[in-house]
C-alpha cells in the first residue's frame, strides 16, 4: 500500500492536469509527464452511469500507484448531486492530498465538504486535517463569493476559475485576449491574494490552437496567477517555462537583493538598479522571484 507524504498547503502548482479517474490508461502513468499536480476527475469527465466504476478505479489507483512528488487532487461531484458524499469517503480512504470542490458557490459549501472530510478522516483513521481543499469557481455567484469561499476553511490552499461552466453561465464564448473572463479572473485573483491562498486559471480546451493557448498562458502569468489547470500532457512544458522567472529576471532580482542589503547597511532606503528606482517592496518582490526560481529549478546562484 502506498503512503503519501503529508500534503503541503504552499507548494509549486504551475500545472494541475485533469484526467478521467475512470481510465486506467490515463491515471496509471500520469506522474511521468511531470505536471506539478494531477486532478483525478470524478465529475464532468465521468459519464453519469460510470460514477461508481470511476470511484472504484480511483481508490485502486490511490492505494497502489506511487505518484512520487506529484500532488494528487481529486475533483469531486457537485454538492447538488447524489455522488459527492461517497466521493469524499473514497478520496479520504485512498489518502489523496486534496479535494477540488467543483462548482463551489459559498462558504457554506466549503464548510459542508470540510465536515464530511473530517468525518471520513475519523472513519478511516487518517490524520485529522491532512486532506487539503481547493475551490473551483464556475459561476458568477462563485466569483462574487470568492473571498468568503477561500477563507472558509484552514484546509483551503487555493481557488481556480473554471471557464467552461463560467462562460456557459455568462452566455459567452472563449475569446482571444480573454475579455469575456477579465473581470472574473481579476476578482478571483484579488480574493485569493487578500486571503493569502494560491490562484489558478482554467483549462484551455482547444488542443490544436497552440497560439491561442500560449497567449492565454502568458496573460495568466502577467495577471499574477500561480498556475493553470490543464487537460493534456502536451500543455505542461509551455506553462512551466512561462511561469518560471527568466534568466534576465533572475539576474536583475539577484542584483537588487545583493545591492539592497549593502545600501541598507549604509543607511540608504531608496536608490536605482539599472536605472530603475527600488525600495523595500521591490526588494521583497525580488526575493519572491529568487524563491520561485529555486522552486522551478532554474536558480543556480548562492542567495
Ligand atoms: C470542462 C472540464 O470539466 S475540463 C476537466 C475534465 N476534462 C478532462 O479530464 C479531460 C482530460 N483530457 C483528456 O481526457 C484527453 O486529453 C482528451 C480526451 C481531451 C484528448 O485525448 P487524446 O485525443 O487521446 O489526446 P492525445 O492524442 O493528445 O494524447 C496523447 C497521449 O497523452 C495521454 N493523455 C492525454 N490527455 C491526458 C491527460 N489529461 N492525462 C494523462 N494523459 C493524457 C494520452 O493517453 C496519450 O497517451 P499515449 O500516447 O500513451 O496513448
Ligand atoms: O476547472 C476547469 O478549468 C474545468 C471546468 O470544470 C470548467 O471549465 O468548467
Ligand atoms: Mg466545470
Amino acid at each position: 500500500m502506498i503512503q503519501r507524504p503529508t500534503p503541503k498547503k504552499v507548494r509549486l502548482r504551475r500545472t494541475m492536469m485533469f484526467m478521467n479517474a475512470q481510465k486506467p490508461s490515463l491515471i496509471r502513468d500520469a506522474y511521468i509527464y511531470g505536471s506539478d499536480s494531477i486532478i483525478l476527475d470524478l465529475e464532468d469527465a465521468v459519464a453519469e452511469n460510470q460514477k461508481d466504476s470511476a470511484r472504484f478505479s480511483l481508490y485502486h489507483a490511490l492505494k497502489t500507484i506511487d505518484y512520487g512528488n506529484t500532488e494528487v487532487i481529486v475533483r469531486i461531484n457537485g454538492l447538488d448531486t447524489a455522488h459527492w458524499q461517497e466521493d469524499i469517503r473514497v478520496v479520504v480512504a485512498g489518502g489523496a492530498d486534496g479535494i477540488r470542490i467543483a462548482k463551489c458557490e459559498s462558504a457554506d459549501d466549503v464548510k459542508l465538504v470540510e465536515e464530511h472530510v473530517l468525518r471520513a478522516e475519523r472513519e478511516f483513521g487518517v490524520t485529522e486535517g491532512r486532506t487539503l481543499l481547493m475551490a473551483a469557481l464556475e459561476s458568477p455567484k462563485g466569483i462574487m463569493n470568492a473571498y468568503e469561499i477561500v477563507t472558509a476553511s484552514d484546509r483551503m490552499f487555493g481557488c481556480a476559475i473554471s471557464g467552461g461552466d463560467f462562460r456557459k453561465s455568462m452566455h459567452v464564448q472563449i475569446n482571444r485576449g480573454g475579455i469575456e473572463m477579465l473581470a472574473a479572473r481579476s476578482q478571483m485573483l484579488l480574493a485569493a491574494r487578500a486571503a493569502g491562498v494560491q490562484c489558478f486559471d482554467t483549462m484551455f480546451p482547444h488542443l490544436d490552437d497552440k497560439e491561442g493557448f500560449e497567449s492565454e498562458v502568458r496573460q495568466n502569468r502577467e495577471m499574477g496567477f500561480d498556475g493553470k489547470s490543464i487537460i493534456s500532457p502536451k500543455q505542461i512544458r509551455f506553462v512551466h517555462e512561462t511561469f518560471a522567472p527568466t534568466e534576465k529576471e533572475i539576474a536583475y532580482a539577484e542584483k537588487l537583493v545583493r545591492s539592497f542589503n549593502e545600501q541598507a547597511d549604509a543607511g540608504v532606503g531608496v536608490y536605482t538598479v539599472d536605472g530603475k528606482m527600488v525600495d523595500i517592496p521591490f526588494f521583497e518582490d525580488a526575493r519572491r522571484v529568487i524563491e520561485l526560481a529555486k522552486a522551478c529549478g532554474v536558480y543556480h546562484g548562492d542567495l
